[in-house]
């Protein structure tokens, strides 16, 4: 007999979802999450816009798998961004969705239970229920803009979103991103280009219009305003980093031959620190140097830090998981953490609030 199938012939199934608006009615927004959420939107803006002197760090997990260790790192993290709120703006990174180079976990919203389960729809209440938890605590958050769905699910409690070095050129997270409430960052591309990252802060500031769903789930066409507060972000590349104080300069003038703010991010981790957590302490201190130095561009830094220092590769026994160590990028400690942070916001407090002056 012939087969005359001509589609879905790679599909294994197809499964409804619940909707955007079935998820914020089972777990809605607090009036606190809302303030705090307006509040670190509004703080990052002030900090590209020179209205506020600080700097920003996005610091926190390269992936969360675990609540209750995210939740005790964020409770630490609340107390450290206090002490140092003269100098430094600390965002917590609440990452749930990962990119691969090839295949992996993908993160707490694909396999919530870490088991290739795929529940995907319980992995988005618990990563829900986490961005409340947190966003409750006061504690800004941010996270990587990776499906170009899941952002109707849970970008309202975001401050701060990334797009990775793997989907910077994609014209589906130009768009995507062209339409998210906060602040965004690009980083470079994997073999270190800064082009691709200036191509999309000229295209994410114009608006676009593309296919998405709404609030109800419904397949629609999206018109976006265009995010006039996308930045670069530094990440290395191509086997060499890019946080030193020439390759900065580099793409200060590439940010200006596109007219685009002079606004850079360094990722303290990736290729700016060949994948070693005990460099990012080191690259933190250099780029301190150059803002001790002069440097005007720099207005934020990205740290992959958790409780404990390293990774683990996912265990066949979950039992055997280790409490509060990364199952994706290798991170820096939490006594590491509070120590670089700590000195970073020594050397700078009597300095930035001098500086753009
Ligand atoms: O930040 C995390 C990883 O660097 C990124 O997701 C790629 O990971 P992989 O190369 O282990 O797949
Ligand atoms: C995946 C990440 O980074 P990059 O896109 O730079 O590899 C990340 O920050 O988690």
């Amino acid at each position: 007999m012939t087969d005359n199938r001509v589609e879905d012939l790679n599909i294994g199934s197809i499964t409804p979802l619940i909707t955007p608006d079935q998820l914020k009615k089972e777990m809605p927004i607090s009036d606190e999450a809302v303030a705090c959420v307006q509040q670190g939107r509004q703080t990052v803006r002030d900090i590209l816009d020179r209205k506020d002197h600080r700097i920003f760090l996005v610091v926190g997990p390269c992936s969360i798998h675990d609540v209750d260790a995210a939740k005790d790192y964020a409770q630490r993290l609340k107390v450290l961004a206090e002490e140092v709120s003269d100098t430094l703006y600390l965002v917590m990174r609440v990452y749930f969705e990962k990119p691969r180079t090839t295949v992996g976990w993908k993160g707490l919203i694909n396999d919530p239970f870490m088991n290739d389960t795929f529940k995907i729809q319980e992995g988005l209440h618990i990563s829900r229920q986490l961005l409340l938890d947190l966003a409750e605590m006061g504690l800004p958050l941010s996270t990587e803009a990776l499906d170009p769905i899941s952002p109707q699910y849970l970008q309202d409690l975001i401050t701060w979103s990334a797009i990775g070095a793997r989907t910077t050129e994609s014209q589906t997270h130009r768009e995507m991103a062209s339409g998210l409430s906060s602040a965004v960052g690009f980083k470079n591309g994997t073999d270190g280009s800064l082009t691709v990252a200036t191509n999309a802060l000229m295209s994410v500031a114009n608006p676009h219009r593309f296919l998405g769903i709404d609030q109800s789930g419904s397949v629609s066409i999206v018109e976006t305003n265009g995010n006039n507060y996308g930045h670069v972000v530094l990440r290395g590349g191509g086997g060499k980093p890019n946080y030193d104080s020439v390759s900065v300069s580099l793409a200060e003038q590439a940010l200006e031959k596109a007219d685009l703010p002079n606004n850079i991010m360094v990722d303290c981790s990736h290729e700016n620190s060949s994948k070693k957590p005990e460099l990012q302490p080191l690259v933190m201190d250099n780029v301190t140097n150059q803002i001790l130095e002069g440097n005007q561009s720099i207005i934020g830094l990205m740290v992959e830090s958790n409780i404990k220092h390293g990774r683990q590769n996912i265990p066949a026994n979950l039992d055997d998981l280790e409490y509060g160590l990364s199952v994706t990028d290798g991170c820096i400690s939490w006594d590491e953490t509070e120590q670089a942070i700590r000195k970073m916001r020594d050397k700078l407090k009597d300095v930035l609030p001098k500086r753009n002056a």
